[in-house]
């Protein structure tokens, strides 16, 4: 069985472990402190190393899942001689050697939240050091909790906006729509279970077919109709230009947080 030890076990770690399939993977984390790394594995039904060095000792890989500004520290205080893998928002592979050895096999990895319910989509890339077999590995890990898309680093930041912190804008979308519920007489949670639904279907309909989003939106609006009103509207608030600059402004802190 493959032993994955996790260095840090937030929010990030628990969405993750939670996805994986513990029959199959022998898990532990180490947290900032000895209690608290306690009670987050017996909630998650995993082990709880006594120390980072023990967990580095005992992985066959090792996940670093702290914010990316503890990194360094960590990489300074440990060396860990285990395929490395790296959740960290904007921090390169380049980034991350110049905190190890030239020799260090190192995995960029970029899930998100959705893998709690084992649908994560994730970005994988990898250095020179990594072999075929470790990244089949490391690939087929977070496979087990969603979708996987190899991608050249150049496009991280990128990804990192549209599926690693995308699903927050996407639950302010649902928020705003199911708001507009209650303005206009629903209570909260019937109009936001509407929406949720309404998002999911969509979404899996645009997977399902061959068209393209604005081929949907034509389907949808009837000459004359209520849809076309509201399509309007977004367009004349600058829906399109106001989504585009959120994911700029997340590419750009992106490339920000690496050195
Ligand atoms: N939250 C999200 O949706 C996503 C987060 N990420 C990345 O995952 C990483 C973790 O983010 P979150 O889980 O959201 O943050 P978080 O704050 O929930 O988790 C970080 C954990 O690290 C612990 N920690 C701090 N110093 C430590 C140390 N020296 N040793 C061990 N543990 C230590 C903290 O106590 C905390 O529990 C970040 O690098 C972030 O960029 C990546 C994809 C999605
Ligand atoms: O907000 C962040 O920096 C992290 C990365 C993607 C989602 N959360």
């Amino acid at each position: 069985m493959i032993a994955i030890g996790f260095i840090g076990a937030g929010k990030m770690a628990s969405a993750i472990i939670n996805g994986l399939d513990k029959d199959k993977f022998n898990i532990q984390i180490s947290g900032r402190t000895l209690d608290t790394t306690q009670k987050t594995a017996h909630t998650l039904g995993i082990k709880a190393a006594a120390s980072h060095t023990e967990l580095i000792e005992s992985s066959d890989i090792v996940v670093l899942a702290v914010k990316p500004h503890i990194i360094p520290s960590i990489l300074a205080a440990y060396q860990i001689n285990k395929p490395l893998v790296s959740i960290a928002a904007g921090m390169t592979l380049s980034d991350l050697e110049a905190l190890t050895t030239s020799k260090q096999p190192l995995i960029r990895v970029m899930p998100n939240i959705n893998a709690t319910i084992q649908k994560s989509t994730t970005g994988i890339t990898r250095n020179t050091n990594v072999s075929d077999s470790t990244f089949a590995t490391v690939t087929a890990i977070f496979e087990s909790i969603g979708s996987v898309h190899e991608l050249a680093e150049k496009d991280f930041g990128t990804f990192t906006a549209l599926a690693g912190s995308s699903p927050a804008y996407i639950y302010m979308f649902i928020d705003a729509m199911s708001r507009a519920g209650v303005l206009h007489g629903m209570p909260k949670d019937v109009s936001t279970k509407i929406v949720a639904e309404t998002v999911l279907a969509s979404a899996e309909m645009l997977l399902s077919s061959d068209l393209n989003p604005w081929t949907l939106v034509d389907n949808v609006s009837s000459p004359g109709g209520t849809t076309v009103a509201g399509v309007v509207s977004l367009e004349q608030n600058n829906f399109v230009a106001t989504v585009i600059d959120a994911i700029t402004a997340t590419v750009d802190k992106n490339k920000a947080m690496s050195n």
